[in-house]
C-alpha cells in the first residue's frame, strides 16, 4: 500500500509536485499516467525515498520508505534499468543487491527464471539490449519478494512477446495481493494492464478512478446500428441531445440514446437491425482530453502540413 498526503516537491519556484493525496491499493494494478513533465517520476522518486518531499508525506507499507530496515523486502522498484553495472553478469549483479538483504542464491536463480534470462545470466550487463536490460530491472524489483512494487515504463524497449509476458507478471502480481504501480505512456498497454488510474498534469492530479469510469468520464460512447432502412432511422431517433450520422460506410452512429433505447424504436417501427454495438471511447481519447490543458511541452506545428517549397 502506497499512502500520500499533501505531498509537494519544489525545485526553486518550480512546483513539480503539488499537494497530492492518493492512495495506491493492495490486490490491484494501479497505473500512473501524465504527460511528460507532469511529476510522475518526481512522484515515484519521492515514494522510495530518492527524493525528500518539500512538504506533506509519502508512505510504503505504513512507513515512509527510509524508516524500513529492509526495504528491497517491501517494495520493489524499476526506475530506471541501465542502473545496473554493465561489467558484471546478471547473476553477479543480482547476487550483489541479494547480499545487501541476505538474500540468498536460490531466490536469485529463482528471479532470473522468472524473468526469463536463465539463458543470458552469465553474461555482461553492458552487452545486454534494452529488452533484456529491462528484464534485468524488473527481476531486481522482485528480488525481495516485495508486497509493493513500482514500475516505471517496464515494458520500454521489449519485444511483442516481452510485452505480453509483463502484462501477464504484472496481472499476476496484482492476483497475489501486491500492491503495483505502474507508469507506462502507452495507452493500450495501460488499458489491458491496469483496474485503476491516477493521472496527474502539472504536478496535480486530474483523475483518481477506476479504468472504466476514467474512460466514461471522459469521452463519450456512442451506438452504432446498420440497417437497409438508414433513411428512416434518423427523424425515428430524432431528439433533444441526439445526433445521428449516417457514415459512408452505410452504418448509423448514434449519441444520445442507449443501445436498447435503438433498438426498441427501430423494433416499434419494425426496422430490421443487422447490428447494434456500443462504442465506447478509448483510454487514449479519455487521456488527450483529461490532460489537454495540462501538456507542459506540446509542438506548435504539425508535421506535413507546412509548405516545403
Ligand atoms: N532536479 C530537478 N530540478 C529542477 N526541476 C526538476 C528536477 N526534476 C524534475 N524537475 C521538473 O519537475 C517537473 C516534473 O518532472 P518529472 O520528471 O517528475 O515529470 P514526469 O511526469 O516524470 O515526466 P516524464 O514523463 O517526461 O518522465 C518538470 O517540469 C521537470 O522539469
Amino acid at each position: 500500500m502506497i499512502t500520500a498526503e499533501a505531498l509537494t516537491k519544489r525545485y526553486g519556484t518550480k512546483v513539480a509536485v503539488d499537494a497530492i493525496d492518493f492512495t495506491v491499493r493492495p490486490g490491484q494494478v494501479t497505473g500512473f499516467l501524465g504527460p511528460n513533465g507532469a511529476g510522475k517520476s518526481t512522484t515515484m522518486r519521492m515514494i522510495v525515498g530518492l527524493d525528500r518531499p518539500s512538504a506533506g508525506r509519502v508512505e510504503v507499507n505504513g512507513r515512509p520508505y527510509r524508516e524500513h530496515r529492509a526495504p528491497l523486502r517491501e517494495v520493489g522498484v524499476l526506475l530506471d534499468a541501465r542502473a545496473a553495472h554493465p561489467g558484471r553478469s546478471a547473476y553477479k549483479h543480482l547476487l550483489a543487491i541479494a547480499a545487501t538483504h541476505r538474500i540468498g542464491a536460490s531466490r536469485v536463480r529463482e528471479v532470473i527464471g522468472l524473468a526469463g534470462l536463465d539463458l543470458v545470466a552469465g553474461k555482461r550487463v553492458g552487452g545486454f539490449s534494452l529488452g533484456m536490460g529491462q528484464r534485468l530491472g524488473i527481476a531486481t524489483a522482485l528480488l525481495g519478494d516485495p508486497a509493493t512494487v513500482i514500475l516505471d515504463e517496464p515494458v520500454n524497449g521489449l519485444d511483442p512477446e516481452g510485452v505480453r509476458w509483463v502484462r501477464t507478471l504484472i496481472r499476476g502480481l496484482a492476483a497475489e495481493g501486491r500492491t503495483v504501480l505502474l507508469s507506462s505512456h502507452l495507452m493500450s498497454e495501460m488499458a489491458q494492464t491496469a483496474d485503476r488510474l491516477i493521472v496527474i498534469g502539472r504536478g496535480r492530479i486530474l483523475a483518481d478512478d477506476p479504468v472504466e469510469d476514467v474512460v466514461a468520464g471522459a469521452t463519450r460512447s456512442l451506438v452504432r446500428v446498420r440497417t437497409r432502412e438508414t433513411g428512416r432511422l434518423p427523424a425515428l431517433l430524432a431528439g433533444p441531445d441526439v445526433v445521428v450520422t449516417v457514415r459512408s460506410d452505410g452504418a448509423v452512429e448514434v449519441s444520445g440514446l442507449t443501445a436498447e433505447q435503438v433498438a426498441d424504436a427501430a423494433s416499434a417501427a419494425g426496422i430490421v437491425l443487422h447490428e447494434l454495438a456500443t462504442v465506447t471511447g478509448s483510454l487514449e481519447d479519455a487521456y488527450l482530453a483529461l490532460t489537454a490543458g495540462d501538456v507542459e511541452y506540446r509542438s506548435s506545428q504539425s508535421v506535413g502540413t507546412g509548405d516545403h517549397r
